[in-house]
C-alpha cells in the first residue's frame, strides 16, 4: 500500500497537546493495519511568527501541498494579540485555507449516547436527536474582505468588507446538497437576507443550485432565528449551509449540544484531493500546558481524515468507536461527570489509540 503522507501543523496553545494525542491514534491505526505513514511537520500561527517572523511561510505551504492531508491543532494566543492584522497567528490559518483552496468546511455535530446528559440544554431537547452538519463557506466573506482603519467625520473608524461572488456560493451550495443527499435530505440555508446584499445573492444562487437536487428539501432561516432554533429544537436540522462567519459562530454553538467544544471535529476540502483536518475550537490558552484539554475533537478529525482523504472507512469507524468507548473510561474536565473518572489529555489519548488498535486487530 502507498504511504499516507500527512503534514502536521501543531500551532499554538493546546495545539501541540491535541495533535500529539491524535497522532498516537493515527500511528496506532496505521501500525495495526500495516499502512505506511509518512509524517512531516510545519510551523503555523504564533510559533511561526516567533521562529520565522510570519504566521505562514511558503515552506509550510509547500509541505502541505506535498502531502495527502494536513492535521492542524490550533493557532493564536494573547502574546500575539497586538500584532498588526497580517502578522497575527489567525492570518496564518486564513492563509493556509486560502492557499490550499479549501472552500468547504464540514463541521458535524452529533451527540454520543454517553454524552446524552452532557449538554447544558434540557435533556428532553437533546433526546429528540441531534445529528447535524454545518457546511461553512471557508475562503470568502467578511474574514477575507478588504479591511482597514479610517476616519469618519473626524472619528477613528474601521471597516471589514463582506463580498461573495456567485461561483463561491454555487460550489459550497453543491457541497451542501450532495451532503444532504447522503444524509436526511434537508438543507437549511442560514443568512441575513433581510439586511445583507450578499445574503440575497446567496439566496438567488442557492435557489438555482437547488433545481439540480429536487429530492432535497430546502428552507431558509435568518441567522438570528437559526441561533435561537439551534437551542429550541436542534432535531429540525440536517445540513446547515452558511457563509464563513455565521458558520464559525453557529458551529461553536452546536458544540454545546454535543456536550463540549472539545468534541467537534472538522474537515476542510476543495476541488482537489487535499484535505485539512482540525478541531473546531481554538488554542484555548487558558488551559494550555495543563494536560486537561479534551483531545477527542482532534482525534475525531483524524477519523474524518481517514474517511475522506484516504477512503479508510473501517479504520475511521474504529477510531470513532474508540472515542465513544473512551467516554466510559474517563473524561477531561470539560466533560466532568461524577459518574466517570477524571482523566488527563494523555490518558484519554492513550486509551483511544490502544482501543482503536484492538478493534482493528
Ligand atoms: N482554528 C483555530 O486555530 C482557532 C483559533 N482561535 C484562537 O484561539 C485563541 C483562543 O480563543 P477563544 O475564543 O478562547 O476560543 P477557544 O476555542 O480556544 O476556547 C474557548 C473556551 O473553550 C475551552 N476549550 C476549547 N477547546 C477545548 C478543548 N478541546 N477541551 C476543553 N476545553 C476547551 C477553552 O479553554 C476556552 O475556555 C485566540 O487566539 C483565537 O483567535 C479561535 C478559534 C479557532
Ligand atoms: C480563528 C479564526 C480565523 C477561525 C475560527 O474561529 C474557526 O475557523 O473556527
Ligand atoms: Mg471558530
Amino acid at each position: 500500500m502507498n504511504p499516507i503522507k500527512i503534514c502536521v501543523l501543531a500551532g499554538d496553545g493546546v495545539g501541540p497537546e491535541i495533535t500529539a494525542e491524535a497522532l498516537k491514534t493515527l500511528q496506532s491505526v496505521c501500525r495495526t493495519r500495516s499502512i505506511p505513514l509518512d509524517l512531516t511537520e510545519g510551523l503555523i500561527g504564533g510559533c511561526a511568527i516567533d521562529a520565522e517572523g510570519i504566521p505562514l511561510s511558503p515552506a509550510t505551504v509547500e509541505k502541505c501541498r506535498m502531502s495527502g492531508a494536513v492535521l492542524l491543532g490550533a493557532v493564536g494566543g494573547p502574546q500575539w494579540d497586538c500584532q498588526p492584522a497580517n502578522l497575527r497567528p489567525e492570518a496564518g490559518l486564513l492563509a493556509i485555507r486560502n492557499k490550499l483552496g479549501l472552500f468547504a468546511n464540514l463541521r458535524p455535530a452529533r451527540v454520543f449516547p454517553a454524552l446524552q446528559n452532557a449538554s447544558p440544554l434540557k435533556n428532553e431537547i437533546i433526546a429528540r436527536g441531534v445529528d447535524l452538519l454545518v457546511v461553512r463557506e471557508l475562503t470568502g466573506g467578511i474574514y477575507f474582505g478588504e479591511k482597514g482603519q479610517t476616519e469618519v467625520d473626524g472619528n477613528p473608524s474601521a471597516y471589514d468588507k463582506m463580498l461573495y461572488s456567485e461561483y463561491e456560493v454555487e460550489r459550497i451550495a453543491k457541497v451542501a446538497f450532495e451532503a444532504a443527499q447522503k444524509r436526511r435530505g434537508k438543507v437549511t440555508c442560514v443568512d441575513k437576507a433581510n439586511v445583507l446584499e450578499t445574503s440575497r445573492l446567496w439566496r438567488r444562487v442557492v435557489d438555482r443550485v437547488r433545481e439540480r437536487y429536487p429530492e432535497v428539501e430546502l428552507n431558509y432561516l435568518y441567522v438570528d432565528n437559526a441561533a435561537m432554533q439551534l437551542l429550541r429544537d436542534p432535531s429540525q436540522f440536517d445540513v446547515l449551509l452558511t457563509e464563513n462567519m455565521f458558520g464559525d459562530i453557529l458551529s461553536d454553538e452546536s458544540a454545546m449540544l454535543a456536550g463540549s467544544i472539545g468534541m467537534l471535529p472538522s474537515a476542510s476540502t476543495g476541488h482537489g484531493t487535499l484535505g485539512l483536518y482540525e478541531p473546531i475550537h481554538g488554542s484555548a490558552p487558558d488551559i494550555a500546558g495543563k494536560g486537561i484539554v479534551n483531545p477527542l475533537a482532534t482525534i475525531l478529525s483524524v477519523a474524518m481524515m481517514l474517511r475522506y482523504s484516504f477512503s479508510l472507512e473501517e479504520e475511521a469507524c474504529a477510531v470513532e468507536q474508540a472515542v465513544e468507548e473512551s467516554l466510559a473510561f474517563g473524561r477531561t474536565p470539560d466533560l466532568a461527570d461524577p459518574a466517570y473518572p477524571a482523566k488527563s489529555t494523555q490518558e484519554i489519548g492513550d486509551f483511544v489509540a490502544a482501543r482503536a488498535a484492538e478493534i482493528l486487530a
